[in-house]
């Protein structure tokens, strides 16, 4: 089974690096197309045995799988120069670009074309994104088949497409907006007195707790918050502190935001 991948930027590149680490594909059948050469360069740094070529597209003739990794505003133009009217039954061609619709990729590639949009993170390098995908045309094997692909770099959901946008905000914007939280929080060991580096370990493994725990308990988050406020004590006073200064208002606000785009 052979994957092109067109764009090697952030997201194709981490996608390619990923999945160079599954069984999925041997890596010589993997190839990243991209615009300038300085980033297929990178790819082919990072693995040798990848194919990573510079504005070569004759790998779309053969492969099985195409994933489109391009800036969305861009997607339109790849589409109608490099895929219109070419391999239309057999080829699966997914989107990751955020905010284009399976209705604009049909209007493009063509109407017989298994098509679809799948938003991961840029966990999907260290195979764990969360994927969520919507799917047009697609058999039950193709629809496997492409959970199995997303499934192997991480978490991978089929969703309804009008749940796209939301997942993309919650867990593929969301990614960032866990750094920015573990940033603050790294700030606020250094200023304690803790070294830069410690606090951020400190930080990764409560972090590492937390989901644990949650898993592990199958718990709500509150629940989990209860059994660490003692009455009286010094949680309570800091969550409040963070509360008066709007934080859970703050990550709602933030989210809302990314999703009207
Ligand atoms: N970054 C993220 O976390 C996520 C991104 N996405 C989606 O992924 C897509 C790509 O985003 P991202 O990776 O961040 O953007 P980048 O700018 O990092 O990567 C886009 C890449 O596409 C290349 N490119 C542009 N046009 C062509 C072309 N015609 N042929 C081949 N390569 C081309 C660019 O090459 P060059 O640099 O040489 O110009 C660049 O390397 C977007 O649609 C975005 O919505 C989805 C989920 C998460
Ligand atoms: O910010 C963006 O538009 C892209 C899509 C989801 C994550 N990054």
């Amino acid at each position: 089974m052979k994957i092109s991948i067109v764009g090697g930027g952030n997201m194709g590149g981490a996608i390619a690096r990923g999945l160079s680490t599954c069984d999925l594909f041997r890596p010589q059948d993997i190839t990243v197309i991209n615009r300038r050469a300085s980033k297929t360069a990178e790819i082919q740094g990072f693995n040798p045995e990848l194919q990573a070529v510079t504005g070569d597209y004759s790998s779309l003739a053969t492969a099985d799988i195409v994933v489109i990794a391009v800036k969305p505003w861009m997607v339109e133009a790849l589409i109608k120069e490099h895929l219109t009217g070419k391999r239309p039954d057999r080829q699966i061609v997914i989107s990751v670009a955020a905010g284009i619709s399976l209705e604009q990729l049909q209007t493009w590639a063509g109407k017989d074309r298994a098509l679809y949009c799948a938003i991961p993170n840029t966990a999907i390098e260290v195979k764990q994104s969360m994927t969520f995908i919507t799917g047009l045309n697609a058999t039950e094997d193709q629809n496997r088949l492409v959970l199995n692909i997303f499934g192997a770099l991480g978490k991978a959901e089929l969703v309804e497409e009008r749940l796209l946008g939301p997942a993309t905000t919650l867990c593929s914007c969301g990614i960032a907006f866990a750094f920015r939280y573990i940033r603050a929080a790294m700030e606020g060991g250094v200023e304690l007195g803790l070294y830069p580096q410690k606090a951020q370990e400190g930080v990764l493994q409560t972090l590492r707790g937390a989901i644990a725990l949650l898993e592990s308990n199958g718990s709500h988050p509150e629940q989990e918050v209860d059994r660490v406020t003692t009455a009286g004590g010094i949680t309570i006073k800091g969550l409040n502190e963070m509360e008066h200064a709007g934080f859970t208002s703050a990550v709602i606000r933030g989210l809302k935001a990314s999703n009207n785009g």
